[in-house]
């Protein structure tokens, strides 16, 4: 971004508006990014956004500590309630697609006990059924009448009382997840529950998720069936991804063959494809936690809190800042389709080898799967290349772990705070050193998965491929892989919810 100043790591006593007034030289020094071949080998002349260190949240406000405010008089908090029903009333006048009989985004239809309820098909493989999806969603945008039922009966209100707890499914730092049974439905469901800061930022963010969970209906998006408000919390209903998150799976059961990756490639692509060609938004936080699998063999990417529309946009605030963020973005260039891309090649390679590729090799941990490359190299192997960066040790993920522990570990998000120096090095090392590549000592990979992998990580993003040549990859229209290889992969992982 032009004039933007220059981000050197500045001493405490700086007083540089790159380090937080909470900063001190300890907390910079042991934090997990710190490495020693950093502080020897210092990066010059970074432009690295401001707006990242904008983005660290300050603590939520809860709705009942908000305050009046605005000409209308309403507190923050009314309003929400206010948009909340409104997006309620959009939702059950959309109920039609979202009966759990209604096609892709079907919620899982197996009973508390496991037995399924109403069996559905593997559709989405299929390149053609992707189109006539989004053939469908185009048309609805435009007007097109829904067929299905309505709300007459308050049967597509999705209630809390209507939910039945069944079982933690995970946290992140919008809120928890927990599975749970619909009574009134009759079928398993995911409910997440976010915490409202009453500011009206947050307020924007958690509607602007909302709505477009409510708009989407993609065989490659979790399926959303409504909200509601709890006290201080939102509710957000989903269809519950009984395999669960790829970042879960990779930490209990290791690398993901590389077969099962590529189409995980094909399932994000076409999901950021629907969201770019349907909807004008970009994701803008694609990663392994933000991609689900289920065991009939589906592959979904969800939550979309930041994600920026195209149209109006908002695509120059940084939010969600990640590791997983292309060097652009750390730049403070404008998002774009590209910027997913990047993210996508840095989480295949993470699937793929089981390890975060920015990890110093001499670091691995033996907390990455059994079947993780403790010799892993996924950068270029020639030594004369600076060490890569290590990423915080990876302890095996409990259900019920708050968010604060998962954030400490995996040390991704500078909203989670306290990782501040630390991931601005990692995010310095991205913009400045050579990109990631899908190679391993232990394994070898298909030469086209490889120039995929390249295709996504071209530092330049002129030069990235865009998602349709991707998909239009030799890896990709040459898998010989099908939905049933699919679906017996997601069915022999330990830990998928419906066992
Ligand atoms: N629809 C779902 N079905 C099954 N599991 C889910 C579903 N949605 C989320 N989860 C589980 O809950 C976890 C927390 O999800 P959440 O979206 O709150 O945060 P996250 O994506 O892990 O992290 P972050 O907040 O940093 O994006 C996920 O990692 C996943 O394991």
């Amino acid at each position: 971004m032009p004039g933007l100043p220059l981000l050197s790591k500045p001493s405490p006593s700086s007083g540089s508006s790159s380090i937080p007034a909470s900063s001190s030289a300890s907390s910079i020094t042991s934090q997990p990014f710190g490495s020693k071949s950093l502080q020897r080998k210092r990066p010059v002349g970074l432009s690295i956004a401001p707006s990242i260190e904008a983005s660290r949240a300050p603590p939520a406000l809860p709705l009942s500590g908000s305050t009046k405010d605005g000409p209308s008089g309403l507190s923050e908090a009314e309003k929400l309630r206010q948009d909340i029903a409104r997006l309620q009333l959009s939702s059950s006048q959309s109920g039609g697609d979202r009966s759990p009989d209604s096609g892709p985004n079907s919620p899982s239809t197996s009973s508390p006990t496991g037995q399924p309820l109403t069996p559905t098909t593997l559709s989405h493989s299929d390149s053609s059924s992707s189109a006539k999806v989004v053939d469908k969603a185009r048309k609805k945008k435009d007007g097109t009448k829904k067929k299905g039922k309505t709300d007459k009966d308050g049967l597509d209100l999705v209630k809390d009382e209507d939910l039945e707890i069944l079982a933690d499914l995970g946290a992140g730092n919008g809120g928890s997840v927990t599975k749970v049974w619909n009574k009134k439905r009759g079928c398993i469901m995911a409910r997440k529950l976010i915490l409202v800061d009453a500011k009206p930022s947050v307020r924007k963010q958690i509607l602007r998720e909302l709505q477009i969970m409510n708009d989407c209906n993609s065989p490659y998006i979790v399926g959303y069936y409504g909200c509601f408000l709890v006290e201080v919390h939102v509710g957000v209903v989903m269809e519950a991804m009984d395999a669960g998150s790829l970042d879960d799976i990779c930490r209990k059961n290791g690398a993901i063959p590389i077969n099962v990756v590529g189409k995980v490639a094909e399932a994000v692509l076409r999901g950021l494809m629907y969201l770019y060609d349907v909807h004008r938004i970009i994701h803008r936080d694609i990663k392994p936690s933000n991609i689900l699998a289920n065991t009939k063999g589906e592959i979904k990417i969800c939550d979309f809190g930041v994600s920026g529309e195209l149209i109006n946009s908002i695509a120059n605030t940084f939010v969600g800042t990640s590791t997983y963020m292309s060097p652009e973005r750390i730049q403070g260039a404008p998002y774009t389709i590209k910027s997913d891309v990047w993210s996508l090649g840095i989480s295949l390679i993470e699937l793929a080898t089981g390890r975060f590729p920015f990890q110093d090799s001499n670091e691995a941990t033996d907390s990455e799967g059994e079947d993780s490359d403790e010799e892993e190299q996924t950068h270029d192997p020639d030594p004369t290349l600076p060490v890569s960066f290590r990423r915080p040790q990876l302890p095996e993920k409990s259900n019920t772990t708050p968010k604060a522990k998962k954030s400490k570990k995996a040390g991704v998000s500078l909203g989670g705070g306290g990782h501040t120096m630390s991931i601005l090095d990692l995010l310095q090392h991205i913009v400045n050193e050579p990109a990631p590549r899908l190679v391993s000592r232990k394994r070898k990979f298909p030469e086209e998965a490889q120039l995929f992998v390249e295709g996504c990580l071209d530092k330049d993003p002129a030069k990235r491929s865009s998602p349709q040549e991707l998909l239009a990859s030799e890896w990709i229209t040459g898998s010989t892989m099908t939905p049933a290889d699919l679906q017996e992969w997601a069915k022999s992982l330990a830990g998928s919810t419906e066992t």
